[in-house]
């Protein structure tokens, strides 16, 4: 299966998102995007709340996190640009897509890949560095053993090196094309010196 996915890198500081239901899995999607993200713009509506969500609000005492108790209405969505539908009701969630939708907002369902205009995925972070991991939506464990897996590897040192490379690029001297070359020469050995060194 072909995988046509694009993955972007959101700043989510300048984006409003709603999350719709505050269980199980609206409480593992907002633990992980605060994780990325602290820096996120996030309103919660659900009719309960799970305990781990409220005390998110202790474990990050400057989030801007918005948790509203209240049945779904359809003018919640109004304003965000990205919806996560995250209740125990199909017809509710997509309810909660429909919504946010016609409100021009992108939205997650999480029980329906197919209704998703983005899924969200696993992810690692090194300091500056961060990948993001995606299955096609094949088997979200496999992405998560493997973000697992690439945390053991990566080195500690690696956002020290991203530091040393930028400060090297900021004083780099001449046009583009001796700045690509000088920049690929210098770490070339990155991946002359790895490969087929580690294997999944
Ligand atoms: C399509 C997608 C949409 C979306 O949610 O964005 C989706 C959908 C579904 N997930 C389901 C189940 C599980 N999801 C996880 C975990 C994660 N799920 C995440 C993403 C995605 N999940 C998107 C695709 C990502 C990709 O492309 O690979 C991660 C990566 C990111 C995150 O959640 O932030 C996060 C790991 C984070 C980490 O640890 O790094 C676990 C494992 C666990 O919790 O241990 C299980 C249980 C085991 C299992 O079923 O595999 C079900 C079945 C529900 C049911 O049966 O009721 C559906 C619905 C369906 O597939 O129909
Ligand atoms: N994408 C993913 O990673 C996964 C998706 N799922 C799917 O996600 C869905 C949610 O699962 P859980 O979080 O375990 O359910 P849950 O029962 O723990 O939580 C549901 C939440 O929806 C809220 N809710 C219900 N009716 C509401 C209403 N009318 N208005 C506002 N809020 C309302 C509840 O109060 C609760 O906060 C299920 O359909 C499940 O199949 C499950 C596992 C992983």
């Amino acid at each position: 299966m072909k995988n046509t996915l694009y993955p972007v890198f959101l700043k989510l500081d300048r984006l409003k998102m709603l999350i719709v239901g505050a269980g199980e899995v609206g409480c593992e999607k907002l633990t992980f995007l605060l994780k990325s993200s602290p820096d996120a713009h996030i309103t919660v509506v659900a009719r309960e709340v799970l305990p781990p969500v409220s005390e998110l609000l202790e474990h990050y005492p400057d989030v801007d996190l918005n948790i509203i108790r209240k049945d779904f209405e359809p003018a919640d969505t109004e304003g965000f640009d990205l919806v996560i539908a995250a209740t125990n009701f199909e017809d509710l969630n997509r309810q909660v897509r429909d919504a946010a939708k016609a409100h021009g907002a992108l939205v997650n369902v999480a029980d329906t890949p197919a209704l998703c205009d983005f899924y969200l995925g696993s992810i690692v972070t090194r300091g500056s560095l961060k990948v993001a991991i995606s299955t096609n939506g094949q088997s979200p464990t496999f992405a998560k053993r493997f973000r697992q897996w690439l945390e053991a590897i990566l080195p500690e040192e690696t956002d020290a090196l991203l530091s040393h490379l930028k400060v090297f690029r900021d004083q780099l001297k001449g046009d583009f094309e001796t700045k690509v070359k000088t920049l690929n020469d210098l770490t070339a050995s990155l991946v002359e010196e790895r490969q087929n060194q580690q294997t999944w």
